[in-house]
C-alpha cells in the first residue's frame, strides 16, 4: 500500500478516526506530531545557542507550536513564544490547553513586538491546514514580517498561508523547511511551490496507511519502503532471457551520448540483453565504450523477440515519424517513449491513437507542453494529465522534483527520491534505459515507472553525496547498482 495524499479538509476527519480508533485523544495526536517535529529537529543538529522563536496561531497549528516550545525548552534551547492572534481571540481546545502548559519563562509576547531584524530560527506556527478563504489583512502583514526575519524559517504542517490543495494566490510564508505531519500536503509537491517549502521533511504521526482507506484521492506519495513489493525475485537458474531483451532507439550523428547512456542504464538496471538501433556510421563510439549493447542499423522486420523497446533520447527528427509508425504498426506490448518521440507526437497527433496501450511517455516540463498543450501551474497540468491517461490508456512520467507517475487508471504518484544534482544532461535518458529495463524483464507498466522513478531518483541521491553539483549521468549509472542494494532486492 502507498500512502495516500488526502486533501486539507480531509484531514480533520481522518484525524477524528484515527484518535477513534487508537482511542486516544486528539491532545495525544498533537503531542505525537510536537515530538515528531522534535525528532526532526534533533536529526537537524542546530547550534544550541541559536535563539528560537515560535509563531504561533490560535488553532491547532498554533497548538502545535505551544508543545514543539515546550519539548524545545526542555531541552535546553532558548526559546521565545510569539503570538499571532488578538486578547480576545478564542484559541482552540487543544491550543488552549498546550498554551497553558507552557513555562512561565516563555509566555507569550504579540508579534508586533518582534525584531525581524533579528537572526536564530523562526518556527512558523500561525496557520496549517485550517487555512481558508483569503488572507486577512493583519494575516498578511504577519506573513510579510516573517519574510522579513533574517535567520532560517521552519514551517509547521505548511508554510503559513499556502493553501494544502490548491495554487498560491496570495502571500505566503518562504521558508527554508517545511516539516509536515502524516502526508505531504498536495501542493507542497508543486514546483511552483518549492520557493515557499524549501526542504521537505514528512514527519509520521502513527496514522497506518489502512486508516487512509475510507478516503478517497487519486494522489499517492511513493517511499522507499513500497518499493520491494513491486520487484519481481529471481532463482538461482535464471538465464540472461529471463532478464529481458530489450530494443534502445536513441541516439544520432553527434548525440551518441544519448544512445550510450540509455543503453548502459538498461544493462545496469538488469536486462539480459540490450539492443541498440542506431546509424551505422556511429556504431564505433558505442561499441568502444558500451561493448556489452549489441547494434542495430535497421528496424528489424520482426520486433516480437524483443520484451520491451524504449525510443526518443537523442534519435532527431529526420524520418523519424515514420520509425515510429513503423514501430507502433508491429509491436504491440508497452513502450517507453521520451524526448525526440514526444517531440514528435506532439507534431504528429494522429500518431497518439496507434501509440501501444500501456505505453510510457517520459515528458519533461516542456515536452510535456508539445503534446498536451500550455498549463498555467501544475494542478492543471495534473488535470491534463489525468484526462490524457485515461483518454488514450497510457502512463506519463511528468519529470522533475517529485516526479508525477500518472497511471491510464487516473491515479498519480508522486516520488520522493532524487535531488536537484540531477538536473543535468543525460539524466533523462538513464531514466528512459531503466524503465524499459524493467519493462523487458517483465514488469507491469506500473511497476517498471514505479521501480525505475525511485531507483533513478535513489541513484541520483547516491552521486550527489560525494559529487554534489559536480554529478553528471554517467554518475547517476554508476550508482544504480548500489540501489538494489540499499533496497535490498538480490
Ligand atoms: N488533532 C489535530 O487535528 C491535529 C492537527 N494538527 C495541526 O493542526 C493544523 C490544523 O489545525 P486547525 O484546523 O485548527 O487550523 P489551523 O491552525 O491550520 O488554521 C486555523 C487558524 O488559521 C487562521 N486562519 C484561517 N484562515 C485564515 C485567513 N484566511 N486569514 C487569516 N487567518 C486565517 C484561523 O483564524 C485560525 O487561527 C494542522 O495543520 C496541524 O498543524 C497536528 O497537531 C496533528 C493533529
Ligand atoms: N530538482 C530535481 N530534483 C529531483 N530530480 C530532478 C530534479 N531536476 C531534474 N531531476 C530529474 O532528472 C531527470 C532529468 O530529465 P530530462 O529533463 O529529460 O533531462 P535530459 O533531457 O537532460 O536527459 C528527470 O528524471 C528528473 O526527474
Ligand atoms: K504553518
Amino acid at each position: 500500500m502507498m500512502l495516500k495524499i488526502l486533501s486539507g479538509n480531509q484531514v480533520k476527519a481522518l484525524d477524528a478516526a484515527h484518535v477513534k480508533l487508537k482511542r486516544i485523544s486528539s491532545l495525544n495526536l498533537m503531542e505525537c506530531a510536537a515530538a515528531g517535529f522534535i525528532d526532526w529537529w534533533k536529526s537537524k543538529n542546530f547550534d544550541k545557542n541559536s535563539p528560537i522563536y515560535v509563531f504561533c496561531g490560535a488553532g491547532n497549528n498554533g497548538g502545535d507550536g505551544f508543545a514543539i516550545a515546550r519539548l524545545l525548552y526542555q531541552s535546553g534551547f532558548h526559546i521565545q513564544v510569539y503570538k499571532c492572534f488578538g486578547d480576545a481571540t478564542r484559541l482552540s481546545p487543544d491550543a488552549s490547553i498546550n498554551f497553558k502548559l507552557l513555562p512561565e519563562e516563555i509566555r507569550l509576547k504579540s508579534w508586533q513586538e518582534f525584531d525581524f531584524a533579528n537572526g536564530g530560527i523562526l518556527i512558523d506556527c500561525f496557520i496549517g491546514v485550517g487555512f481558508q478563504g483569503a488572507l486577512r489583512t493583519e494575516a498578511q502583514e504577519i506573513i510579510s514580517s516573517i519574510n522579513s526575519f533574517q535567520g532560517k524559517v521552519i514551517s509547521v504542517d505548511i508554510p503559513s498561508g499556502l493553501p494544502s490543495d490548491d495554487m498560491l494566490e496570495g502571500v505566503c510564508v518562504k521558508a527554508d523547511y517545511t516539516v509536515t505531519f502524516a502526508f505531504p500536503k498536495l501542493s507542497l509537491l508543486f514546483p511552483e511551490h518549492g520557493h515557499y517549502t524549501g526542504d521537505l521533511a514528512l514527519v509520521d504521526i502513527g496514522i497506518w496507511e489502512e486508516e487512509y482507506l475510507p478516503f478517497e484521492s487519486p494522489y499517492f506519495f511513493l517511499r522507499k519502503k513500497d518499493i520491494s513489493g513491486f520487484h519481481r525475485k529471481y532463482s538461482r537458474f535464471s538465464h540472461k532471457g529471463d532478464f529481458g531483451k530489450v530494443l534502445i532507439t536513441a541516439g544520432s550523428v553527434g548525440k551518441m551520448g544519448a544512445a550510450i547512456l540509455s543503453a548502459k542504464s538498461a544493462l545496469r538496471t538488469g536486462s539480459g540483453l540490450v539492443n541498440a538501433l542506431i546509424p551505422e556510421s556511429e556504431r564505433h563510439i558505442i561499441q568502444i565504450s558500451v561493448p556489452e549493447v549489441m547494434c542495430l542499423f535497421d528496424l528489424p522486420k520482426d520486433l516480437t523477440g524483443f520484451d520491451a523497446i524504449g525510443i526518443g533520447p537523442g534519435i532527431g527528427f529526420e524520418k523519424k515519424a515514420e520509425l515510429l509508425k513503423s514501430l507502433f504498426e508491429g509491436y504491440s506490448n508497452p513502450m517507453v517513449l521520451d524526448a525526440d518521440a514526444i517531440t514528435l507526437l506532439g507534431e504528429h497527433p494522429e500518431l497518439l491513437s496507434q501509440i501501444p496501450k500501456g505505453s510510457i511517455l517520459t515528458p519533461h516540463l516542456k515536452e510535456f507542453e508539445r503534446i498536451l498543450g500550455k498549463t498555467n501551474n501544475h494542478k492543471e497540468r495534473l488535470g491534463k494529465a489525468s484526462d490524457f491517461c485515461k483518454k488514450w490508456k497510457l502512463n506519463l512520467v511528468i519529470k522533475g522534483a517529485n516526479s508525477v507517475i500518472c497511471l491510464a487508471d487516473g491515479r498519480q504518484i508522486f516520488n520522493s527520491s532524487g535531488t536537484s544534482y540531477m538536473a543535468t544532461a543525460g539524466s533523462g535518458d538513464v531514466l528512459t534505459g531503466m524503465i524499459t529495463s524493467f519493462l523487458g524483464q517483465g514488469y507491469s507498466p506500473e511497476a517498471a515507472m514505479i521501480c525505475g522513478v525511485y531507483q533513478h531518483g535513489l541513484a541520483g541521491e547516491i552521486a550527489g553525496k560525494g559529487k554534489r553539483r559536480g554529478t553528471i549521468a554517467s554518475d547517476i549509472i554508476d550508482a544504480i547498482p548500489e540501489t538494489f542494494v540499499r533496497l535490498d532486492i538480490s
